[in-house]
């Protein structure tokens, strides 16, 4: 599992770790690693270092600081180094005697009323004008994105947004892509898109939550002797480890009962697709077994001969989890079939039109076994329905959501947001958005019960399901749009891809 922290708590370690090992000790560590990054990116991107041209956007705080530092440390490889102050007086003054000593070029930018670069202001000897700063940055073969990082508060002021737009060439960012919300990954306006960030003491939350995520490129995590200091991460990510690690497989003492039966409570007589999907998924989840309860016994039957199908939950027979939900109507027969799933003290994975119900009959959550844990997975507009709309801070939402319910809360969307009762929260991060395709949460819910029916954590059971979902998707797309029964059909290869990925 990889840590999330937020900018408070990495704040705080850094003031445990100065005790210790002087500020500007951090900074060089910090540049340094920039530099070596940058040095990397220049290699990829232009084939040399030395006589490259890299061009350091700096702010007015220690982002600024590390990006300064980091061309002269790069001055030192033969790199020319243009640095453009967009806050020319308080740019960080060691960083800035640095990169002059180094033989770094320094142009000083301030905005202008009317916005953009229109107004420059002279700061040193040389060529300062906004122009200058417009035409080194549109000819970078790097730019180091240096304009702000853990305190960014709001979108980019004009100078710096302005520039941003003639950016061609990669970008490393140094923290964090400026103009990204730190705290949420929100973008609302003018942000850089980094080729590559790098990152101090621990992953960041715009590093893995909406756009933030995409704009942040590949992230290195850069240990200076921070993360020691980091304390109990405010996310967390699965990597690959886990879901290997995590994933229920037959062992040799094993039998189809003993892994654990799911029951799939889905789909009805006119609508037999969430019935074939979410039971699919689970059969294709775990070995072991799967009962199907509901209007669509013999569609199901005929696509799943392997599935032990009934028409009532009443009648399905054993189980150890429940998946239920898509495709049962909001009417009474799917209030029954919820009714008697909550009554039945078992785990569960509560989606979809059982969400609906649940929204509008508040008597339902008292069938419920407080002691049994539930798993709600909602999408945005069902999360509203229930606890009212996500808004801005998607983890925050989710977070309140679960403990409100006392139940795992599954957040779907490119960023899928996990929550447990406790307040862990997991998060996922689709590389892309595949999965947005009628049916693929069908599928997801399928994961969900089967794993639960293996006896795995519920919060983990939502998350590993979660990962191997978006993989899945990635993997049947292979850069085409593709509808749910071809997400289905990817999961035996995604878990393939899973238990056989090195750490
Ligand atoms: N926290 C740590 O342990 C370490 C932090 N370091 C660096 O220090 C950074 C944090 O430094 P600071 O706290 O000085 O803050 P920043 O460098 O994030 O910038 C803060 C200043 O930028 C301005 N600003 C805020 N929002 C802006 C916006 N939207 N557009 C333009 N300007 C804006 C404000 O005037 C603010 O004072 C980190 O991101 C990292 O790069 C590193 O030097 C190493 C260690
Ligand atoms: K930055």
């Amino acid at each position: 599992m990889r840590g999330v922290w937020t900018a408070d708590q990495v704040r705080a370690a850094e003031e445990r770790l100065i005790e210790q090992v002087p500020e500007s000790t951090l900074m060089y560590r910090a540049a340094f690693g920039v530099a070596v990054a940058a040095s990397d990116l220049l290699r990829e991107h232009v084939g040399r270092v030395s006589g490259a041209r890299v061009v350091l956007l700096v702010g007015a705080g220690s982002n600024g600081g590390d990006a300064l530092w980091a061309g002269a440390f790069l001055r030192r490889r033969g790199v020319r180094v243009d640095a453009v102050l967009l806050a020319p007086d308080r740019a960080h003054p060691a960083g800035l005697a640095a990169l002059r000593a180094a033989g770094g070029r320094v142009l000083a930018v301030t905005g202008s009323r009317s916005g953009g670069v229109a107004s420059a202001e002279s700061h040193s000897a040389g060529s300062d004008s906004a122009e200058a700063a417009a035409e080194v940055t549109a000819r970078a073969d790097l730019v180091v994105d240096g304009i702000v990082g853990l305190s960014a508060r709001g979108p980019l002021r004009p100078a710096a947004a302005a520039l941003v737009e003639l950016v061609t060439a990669p970008v490393l960012a140094v923290d964090l892509p400026s103009g990204v919300d730190p705290a949420t990954g929100e973008v609302t306006g003018p942000a850089v898109s980094a080729t590559r960030t790098v990152t101090f003491g621990g992953l960041k939350p715009c590093h893995v939550l909406g756009a933030g995520a995409i704009h942040s490129g590949r992230v290195d995590v850069l240990d200076i002797g921070l993360t020691e200091e980091l304390g109990t991460p405010e996310l967390s990510l699965l990597d690959p480890a886990d879901l290997r690690r995590n994933w229920p497989v037959p062992g040799p003492q094993d039998d189809k009962y003993s892994q654990g039966v799911v029951g799939v409570a889905a789909g009805s007589a006119v609508y037999p697709g969430a019935a074939i999907l979410v039971t699919g998924a689970a059969v294709h989840a775990t070995s072991g077994m799967v009962r199907y309860a509901g209007p669509a016994a013999d569609v199901v039957r005929d696509h799943w001969p392997e599935v032990v199908a009934t028409g009532t939950v009443a009648d399905a027979g054993r189980v150890q989890a429940w998946s239920v939900g898509p495709g049962i109507g909001t009417g009474e027969s799917g209030r029954e079939v919820l009714r008697h799933v909550l009554r039945s003290g078992l785990p569960a994975c509560v989606d979809a039109d059982a969400i609906t119900l649940l929204s509008q009959d508040e008597t339902l959550w008292d069938l419920r076994d407080p002691g049994v844990p539930l798993v709600l997975s909602p999408h945005a507009g069902e999360f509203a329905r229930l606890f009212g709309p996500v808004g801005a801070d998607r983890v925050a939402s989710v977070r309140r959501a679960a403990a409100h319910f006392d139940a795992v809360v599954l957040l779907k969307g490119n960023t899928t947001v996990i929550a447990a009762p406790d307040g862990r929260v997991l998060v996922n991060q689709a590389r892309a958005s595949w999965a947005a395709t009628a049916g693929s949460g069908d599928v997801l819910s399928g994961l969900i019960g089967a794993l639960l029916a293996s006896g795995l954590d519920p919060w983990a059971a939502a998350g590993n399901a979660a990962l191997l979902h978006a993989s899945a998707a990635d993997l049947a797309a292979r850069g085409a749009p593709i509808g749910a029964s071809a997400l289905l059909a990817a999961v035996p290869a995604a878990i393939r891809r899973f238990r056989r990925a090195e750490d």
